[in-house]
C-alpha cells in the first residue's frame, strides 16, 4: 500500500500544487488520479518516485517512508510511463525495453529474453523489436513504454496520461490491453488522467482532485457515479452519470425472454438477423453476454431494429432476448 499522509507540495514560487493530501492506494489495484488541468495530478504522482520532492507530510510504501530510501533504489522498484512514451530515439525497441535490466547488470541473454517476452505481452509483433521509435505508430510507442516500465518487474507502476496522445480507437485498445495485462500481473498502478471516462473504466479506485491540489473524493467508480461527494464531483463526473452507472450493474439478474420467432439463427444457433417476412434480413444489432453490464443490455435493445436485445452465450449462441419492458423492470429494481 502507498499512503499519502497530509502531503503538500509548495513550489519555490509559492504555488501550492498539492494541499494536505491524504489517501491510501491499495496494492495490486489500479488507482486513478483525475481532475481538471493544474489540479496537481502529475505532482502527486511524481512525489511517489521522488522525481518531485514533497514539502510537507509523509508518503509511505508498505509502511516505510520513501524518504528513508535512496531515490535511485526507490525508482528501480517503480515503473514509470509518460505521455508520448518518452522512448530513447537512438535505441531500438528491444534496447529501449532492456534499459533498466541493463542498468541492473543482467546478463545479455536474460535481458533479451525478458524484453522479447514483454513485447509480446503488450501486444507488439516481435518483428518490430529492431525498429527505432520513430518507425512506430503512437500506439505502438506507448506499448513499448509500458513494456519498458515493466522490464524490471516493479511492484509499482506510475502512469502519467500514457494514452492521451493517441486517437480514440487506439486509446480504447490500449485501455483494454492494460486491463487484460493487469489481470495477469496485478501491479500496484497509479494512473493519471484528466478524462473521467478513462478513470471510470480503468480505476478500481478513483481520486478526484480539485484545483489547488485538494482531494474532492476517493472512491470506487460505481460509488463516484452513484454518490458524488459534492457539486464539483457531480459536475466533473458528467450529466449522464446515471446511465454510465449501469456499467457497474450486472445484466445477470435480468430475466431473459424467449427467442422471438423472427430471429434467424445459423446452424450453430448464432443470430444472423431479423426476418421481415421475405428474404430480406434486418441486422441483429449489438448483442450482450450474460455476464455483461446492464448498459450493454440496454445498448442491445436500443440498437436492435425490432427493440429486442439478443443475449448470447460464450460460443455466440443466442440464448434469450430482452425488450424495453423487461429492462425497465430490471432498472426499477
Ligand atoms: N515547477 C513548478 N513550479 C511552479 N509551479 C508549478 C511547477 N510545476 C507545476 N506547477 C503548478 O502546480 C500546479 C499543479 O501542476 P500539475 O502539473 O501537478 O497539475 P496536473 O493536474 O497534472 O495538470 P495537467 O492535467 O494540466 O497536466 C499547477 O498550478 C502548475 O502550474
Amino acid at each position: 500500500m502507498i499512503e499519502f499522509e497530509d502531503v503538500t507540495k509548495r513550489y519555490p514560487d509559492g504555488t501550492v500544487a498539492v494541499d494536505r493530501l491524504s489517501l491510501r492506494i491499495p496494492s495490486n489495484e489500479i488507482t486513478v488520479f483525475v481532475g481538471p488541468s493544474g489540479c496537481g495530478k502529475t505532482t502527486s504522482l511524481r512525489m511517489i518516485n521522488r522525481t518531485i520532492e514533497r514539502t510537507g507530510g509523509r508518503i509511505t510504501i508498505d509502511g516505510e517512508d520513501i524518504n528513508a530510501k535512496d531515490p535511485v533504489v526507490l525508482r528501480r522498484g517503480i515503473g514509470y510511463v509518460i505521455q508520448h512514451a518518452g522512448l530513447f530515439p537512438h535505441r531500438t525497441v528491444v534496447d529501449n525495453v532492456a534499459t533498466v535490466p541493463k542498468l541492473l547488470g543482467w546478463d545479455k541473454k536474460r535481458t533479451r529474453d525478458v524484453a522479447m517476452e514483454l513485447l509480446e505481452r503488450v501486444g507488439l509483433d516481435p518483428k518490430l523489436a529492431q525498429r527505432y521509435p520513430a518507425q512506430l505508430s503512437g500506439g505502438q510507442q506507448q506499448r513499448v513504454g509500458v513494456a519498458r516500465a515493466l522490464a524490471a518487474d516493479p511492484e509499482i507502476m506510475l502512469m502519467d496520461e500514457p494514452f492521451s496522445a493517441v486517437d480514440p480507437i487506439v486509446r480504447h485498445q490500449l485501455q483494454e490491453e492494460l486491463l487484460r495485462l493487469q489481470r495477469d500481473i496485478g501491479k500496484t498502478i497509479v494512473f493519471v488522467t484528466h478524462d473521467i471516462d478513462e478513470a471510470i473504466k480503468l480505476g478500481d479506485n478513483v481520486a478526484v482532485l480539485r484545483v489547488g491540489g485538494k482531494l474532492a473524493q476517493f472512491a470506487p467508480p460505481a460509488e463516484l457515479l452513484a454518490n458524488p461527494a459534492d457539486e464539483f464531483v457531480e459536475s466533473f463526473v458528467g450529466q449522464d452519470r446515471g446511465y454510465r452507472a449501469l456499467t457497474f450493474r450486472q445484466a445477470e439478474g435480468v430475466e431473459l425472454g424467449p427467442l422471438p420467432d423472427e430471429l434467424i439463427v445459423d446452424e450453430a444457433g448464432k443470430p444472423v438477423g431479423w426476418s421481415k417476412g421475405g428474404d430480406e434480413l434486418l441486422p441483429v444489432g449489438a448483442v450482450f453476454h450474460r455476464g455483461d453490464s446492464l448498459r450493454a443490455a440496454l445498448d442491445a435493445v436500443l440498437t436492435s431494429p425490432v427493440g429486442q436485445g439478443v443475449c448470447v452465450d460464450d460460443d455466440g449462441k443466442a440464448v434469450g432476448a430482452v425488450d424495453q419492458a423487461i429492462l425497465a423492470g430490471a432498472l426499477r429494481s
